[in-house]
């Protein structure tokens, strides 16, 4: 067969691969509303464990391995998980139109950009984009209804949580609907003929610049160039045409702006990956089908075991924490706020009653939002 006649047969492979993969999502579709008519739960890890035990067998008798096996079906069941979610929380609370509008950090080719895209393409036809130069303009955009959504990130494997969010968070009466995790993966990146050894600028958001600390210690000479966001610094560098001056972004976002790769992988930690929450005007509530999560936020006051006595009344009803991390309180030095992540669902029971009786143990208490968790654990084949 000739070389262009190979590439043909691949590329129709290709095609009815998506097309298979487009009616595997169907189907699972139907699954979640199967399921929600059953009061089943939509994530099914024995499904999932005898799913992929299958299919390994089947591929080895295709001389496919079954690392190869694991990695793709670990993708099609995050996928799968995720549409279900989306579809059953869009049904709960009447919000999955036809289209949305969304407040993000910069514009095109951003990280929160791509986020926005990955969060709002399984819930509605159009995301109607609206870029912002800060994270308070980003609150602002939704708290005076010029948007639907804001997409803030809040943490990061790197540079660890993004205190001007959790700040802002402090203050504002929007409910956090929904969350999900992104990879970050951080490339120089330059106009064309850029070359590393001549770079003497580089432009990047402060959260990039901290999350390639240690990257940017082995640059000797270089000035930093604090910009609002990674497509701002793609921006800059595009229209300064000058070689020496070069960005911190994605790869992709890059792209979008005619830059090159110059260096990857900058990013302190291996699995760089930024957390990102959603937050809208009005609360949602989670199918219970569904994991969930709720944030709170709670002033303890300042007397001995006041945090410990908070945290047992979790723990007495056996209530997980996925998260603890304190702020100042702006006007009262030393004192702290404590934000809470649990996985709980607000209208659990248990839930309920630990909110209780924090309110009668502390000072202040009060829910910032209960969420679908998007932490989609990979099923693994129990050898045997
Ligand atoms: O079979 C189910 O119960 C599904 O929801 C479908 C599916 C899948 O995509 O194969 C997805 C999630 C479950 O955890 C198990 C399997």
């Amino acid at each position: 067969m000739e070389l262009d006649d190979i590439r043909q047969a691949i590329s129709s492979t290709d095609q009815q691969l998506l097309q298979l993969l487009a009616k595997r999502r169907e189907l699972a579709l139907a699954v979640a509303d199967a399921k929600l008519s059953q009061n089943k739960p939509i994530r099914d890890q024995q499904r999932e464990q005898e799913l992929l035990v299958s299919l390994i067998t089947q591929g080895k008798a295709l001389g496919i391995d079954a690392q190869y096996v694991t990695r793709i079906y670990h993708v099609i069941i995050e996928d799968s998980v995720l549409q279900q979610q989306a579809k059953v929380q869009g049904q709960l609370n009447g919000v999955n139109g036809p289209s949305v509008r969304v407040a993000f950090l910069g514009g095109q080719g951003s990280y929160s950009y791509w986020a926005t895209q990955k969060y709002f393409t399984r819930r509605a036809e159009r995301i109607i984009e609206l870029g912002c130069d800060s994270f308070n303009e980003i609150v602002q955009a939704v708290e005076t209804g010029h948007a639907d959504y804001a997409l803030l990130p809040i943490e990061n494997t790197s540079s660890g949580s993004i205190n001007e969010v959790f700040d802002l968070l402090q203050h504002t009466r929007l409910s956090i609907v929904g969350e999900l995790t992104h990879p970050i993966a951080h490339c120089l990146l330059g106009i064309a003929g850029a070359e590393l050894s001549k770079v003497r600028q580089v432009c990047a958001h402060p959260q990039v610049i901290a999350q390639c600390s240690q990257y940017l210690l082995g640059l000797s000479n270089v000035k930093i160039d604090y910009c609002d966001s990674s497509s701002a610094a793609f921006t800059k560098v595009k229209a300064l045409q000058d070689p020496t001056i070069i960005a911190i972004g994605g790869e992709e976002g890059g792209q979008l702006y005619g830059l090159e790769v110059l260096a990857r992988d900058l990013a302190n930690q291996k699995d760089n990956v930024s957390r990102f929450i959603v937050v809208a005007r009005k609360p949602v509530v989670v199918a219970k089908a569904i994991p969930a999560k709720t944030t709170f936020i709670m002033y303890t006051g300042q007397q001995p075991g006041a945090l410990v006595e908070a945290l047992l009344v979790l723990k007495q009803h056996g209530i997980s924490m996925a998260k603890l991390e304190s702020r100042p309180i702006p006007g009262n030095p030393w004192e702290e706020m404590f934000y809470v992540d649990v996985f709980a669902n607000l209208a659990d029971y248990a839930m309920t009653r630990a909110l209780e009786e924090l309110n009668n143990i502390t000072k202040f208490v009060k829910v910032l939002g209960c969420y679908p968790s998007e932490d989609i654990e990979p099923t693994q084949v129990i050898a045997g």
